[in-house]
């Protein structure tokens, strides 16, 4: 900002808004326009962009929140026809989009009792555009706090923050678009990768590799009572990514009918070790443990870990990890980042925390928003750890493993869902096609 002119910022941030609420509505002469407007800078873009609006031919009311407001915005508001106004009921079609500027980066979580009372008494069907962050949020935590506005777009800009990326908050956003107002950023403490980022992360079969240079992954899971979750494990970690898949446990004959590649003990570059093993996870963490290779830990193995597993991934949900820490699910729920982190710390590892968006916790925090909720669906994690086993066993350390992995397992479940249902046989299926289209869009094959 010290660089730029006064004020030149927020009017790269107020248009960018502007156009964003013009594309929502699809127009903007004759529509009708309502702006929550709060005592900072939040206020300032939603007043500046009313402005912008309001020349253009809609008619814009603001309700002013706070005691204060900015003032040259709403100058600006009031100069091109906008309006201030009391806040009322509205009810569904008596306005075309309402734009929340209560609180954006400069917010403590919750909303103060006089913005609960004006945004109550408007009907949900009503669309809410989040000026930066839907009010009330933990910007920079992702955790949900206490009372907060839900956006069906937010408008962020110069770059996205942790409650766009980290659940629960992530939730109340709606879809994310990022204005680019032209900063200089610093390195980010909590990323997101991109397709393209992937692409520079994933293993490449060279022409002088054969399959153990490529890595044997060796998969203990599954077992008499859960045959499936030993075929599924498999079936993450058989997808091409990895020369060789072994397999340890009591659904050989299983594993072998449906997946003739896979072969019996030896010795491996990766271990995954849990899904399904039940009375024998104990003992499988302890040989997988003792091979000193790298590792996953998923589903019953994980409360088994008790010592420090600086090799490991940790791949459990909210509620595996609300029993490793001896917290309520809910905890876990309200603050998974936190969570995560603090795991992290204790176990001595990568833990990655399954959800909605997978937060991959380790030397710095990654954050997965390439799945679909038709994820949400039994199995679809022990594809995940056997995924995740290959990319170790190919050689990618266990940070990047995870959060690829993740990353991979997210899409492959959005290419195989196409807006529909899914199981997780569909979604292992369709992990070398994610593959294979990294490989034409950014390794030129
Ligand atoms: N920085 C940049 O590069 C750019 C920033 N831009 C924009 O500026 C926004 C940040 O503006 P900002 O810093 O003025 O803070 P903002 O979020 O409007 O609110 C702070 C005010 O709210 C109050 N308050 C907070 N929480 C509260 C609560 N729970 N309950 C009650 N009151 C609460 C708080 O009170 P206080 O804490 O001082 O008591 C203070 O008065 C940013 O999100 C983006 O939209 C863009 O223009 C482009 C460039
Ligand atoms: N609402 C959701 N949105 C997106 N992905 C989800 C959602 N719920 C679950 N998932 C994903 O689905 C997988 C479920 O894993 P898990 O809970 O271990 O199931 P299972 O034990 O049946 O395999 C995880 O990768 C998780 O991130
Ligand atoms: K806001």
């Amino acid at each position: 900002m010290a660089t730029l002119p006064d004020g030149a910022l927020m009017q790269r941030a107020a248009t960018g808004l502007a156009t964003a609420v013009a594309d929502l509505l699809g127009g903007v002469y004759g529509r009708r326009i309502v702006l929550l407007v709060g005592p900072g800078d939040n206020g300032g873009d939603a007043l500046y962009a009313g402005g912008v609006l309001a020349r253009r031919g809609a008619s814009v009311e603001a309700w002013l929140l706070a005691d204060t407001w900015h003032d040259d915005a709403l100058a600006a508001l009031r100069r091109a026809g906008g309006r201030t106004s009391a806040p009322r009921p509205l009810r569904a079609g008596a306005v075309d989009v309402v734009v929340d500027g209560v609180f954006g980066i400069g917010a403590r979580p919750g909303l103060p009792p006089r913005v609960a009372e004006a945004v109550i008494p408007i009907s949900s069907s009503i669309p809410f555009v989040a000026v930066d962050v839907p009010s009330g949020v933990g910007v920079d935590t992702g955790e949900g706090g206490g009372m907060h506005l839900r956006a069906d777009l937010t408008v962020t800009f110069g770059t996205h923050k942790i409650a766009h990326l980290a659940d629960p908050a992530a939730q109340a956003c709606g879809v994310v678009e990022l204005v680019d107002i032209g900063l200089d950023l610093p390195p980010a403490p909590v990323e997101s990768l991109g397709e393209a980022d992937v692409a520079g992360l994933l293993p490449r079969p060279r022409p002088d590799d054969h399959k153990y240079t490529r890595g044997v992954v060796g998969v203990r899971a599954g077992s008499a009572t859960y045959p499936g979750a030993g075929l599924l494990a498999v079936a993450g970690a058989n997808t091409g990514l990895a020369g060789m898949v072994r397999y340890v446990g009591s659904a050989a004959e299983t594993v072998k009918q449906h997946h003739p590649e896979v072969v019996g003990p030896g010795r491996v570059q990766a271990w995954v070790v849990g899904p399904g093993t039940a009375d024998d996870a104990e003992q499988h963490l302890a040989e997988a443990v003792a091979d000193d290779v790298p590792l996953v830990v998923d589903a019953d193995a994980l409360g088994h870990v008790t010592a420090p597993l600086p090799q490991a991934v940790l791949t459990p949900h909210a509620g595996e990890l609300a029993a490793m820490l001896g917290v309520e699910r809910k905890a876990v729920e309200a603050a998974p980042l936190r969570h995560a982190t603090d795991a992290a710390a204790r176990f001595g590892c990568v833990v990655l925390l399954k959800g909605n968006h997978t937060g991959i916790a380790g030397e710095r925090v990654r954050i997965t928003t390439a799945g679909t909720p038709w994820l949400a669906t039994a199995g679809a994690g022990d594809v995940l750890s056997g995924l995740i086993g290959a990319l170790l066993a190919a050689g990618l350390a266990p940070f990047d493993a995870a959060s690829v992995g993740s990353w991979l397992h997210g899409a492959a479940g959005t290419l195989a869902s196409d807006g529909g249902p899914i199981t997780a046989t569909d979604l292992a299926r369709a992990i070398p096609r994610v593959v294979q289209q990294i490989a034409v869009r950014h390794w030129g094959l």
